[in-house]
């Protein structure tokens, strides 16, 4: 155990530190193939092992782990996705991927970090961004641009909002710490990797995160999957979440 740095510290040097891995493999690999098979790996490998170095009591969970049932009676678990938006990472030049590196702590996220590797800014629960003025103009939802829930082109048109669809959850995220967006939903699957790190970020800088349906997120579950989320403003959160509500049920009613 690495007491000279505290939680947020290892959160956000490991966040970067597989990020400057990824770099690297990007200038010497051009085939999107090998490029998801070795960044998913090499972020991995590096993640783990300097949480050995570093945390060696916690438990880890990571998206290209081997799932170790350990983390279930573990009073702390790093959650990690070594490279989220893998698609998009290996589509040359495109910068909307990520690395992201929580905290769970019995029972909560107590620290994280999103690092952006090809946009060269990281977010971290240690120094919360502020959230940037909800602007005059319509709302911009953050939307996945490969699987975008089925309800959203019904919820803009509902709201009037527009869509801005880009890859990664860390990227959709931040982007409404940089005032890009203002809400990213998502539905349809995903698993707790992909939503920990981004939600501890948000949560840190008072952003409302929560499942489409209101709930809480919970981490460390039996089972990862955790296939939905709303993060936006607290002053949106209500319109946001009766507006899907409204649209699942008109969907659901034959
Ligand atoms: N319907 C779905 N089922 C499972 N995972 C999904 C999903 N939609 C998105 N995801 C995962 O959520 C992350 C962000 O997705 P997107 O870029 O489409 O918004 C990606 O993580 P990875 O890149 O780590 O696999 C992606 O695999
Ligand atoms: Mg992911």
């Amino acid at each position: 155990m690495d007491d000279s740095m505290d939680d947020h510290d290892v959160a956000r040097t490991l966040a970067e530190g597989a990020g400057q891995v990824l770099l690297r493999l990007r200038t010497r690999l051009d085939d999107p193939a090998s490029l998801k098979a070795e960044g998913d790996r090499g972020a991995h490998e590096y993640l783990v092992r300097e949480l050995a170095r570093l945390r060696p009591d916690d438990a880890v969970l990571s998206e290209e782990g081997k799932d170790d049932p350990v983390r279930l009676t573990a009073d702390r678990v790093w959650i990690v996705d070594p490279l989220d938006g893998t698609r998009e990472y290996s589509e040359k030049p495109r910068d909307d991927w990520a690395v992201h590196v929580a905290l769970w702590e019995r029972g909560e996220l107590v620290a994280g970090a999103v690092a952006r590797p090809a946009r060269g800014r990281s977010f971290t629960t240690g120094e919360p961004a502020p959230v940037p003025d909800a602007g005059e103009g319509p709302l911009r939802l953050a939307v996945s641009r490969s699987r975008p829930p089925a309800f959203v082109n019904s919820l803009a048109e509902r709201l009037g909002a527009e869509l801005v669809p880009m890859g990664s959850a860390g990227i959709k995220a931040t982007a409404l710490l940089d005032g890009v967006v203002d809400a990213y939903v998502h539905a349809g699957g995903q698993y707790e990797w992909d939503s920990a790190a981004p939600v501890a970020v948000a949560l840190a800088s008072g952003l409302h995160a929560s499942r489409i349906d209101g709930s809480p997120l919970r981490y460390n579950q039996p089972d990862p999957l955790l296939p939905d989320l709303l993060i936006c403003r607290p002053q949106h959160a209500g319109l946001l979440l009766d507006t899907v509500s409204s649209l699942i049920h008109e969907d659901a009613t034959p």
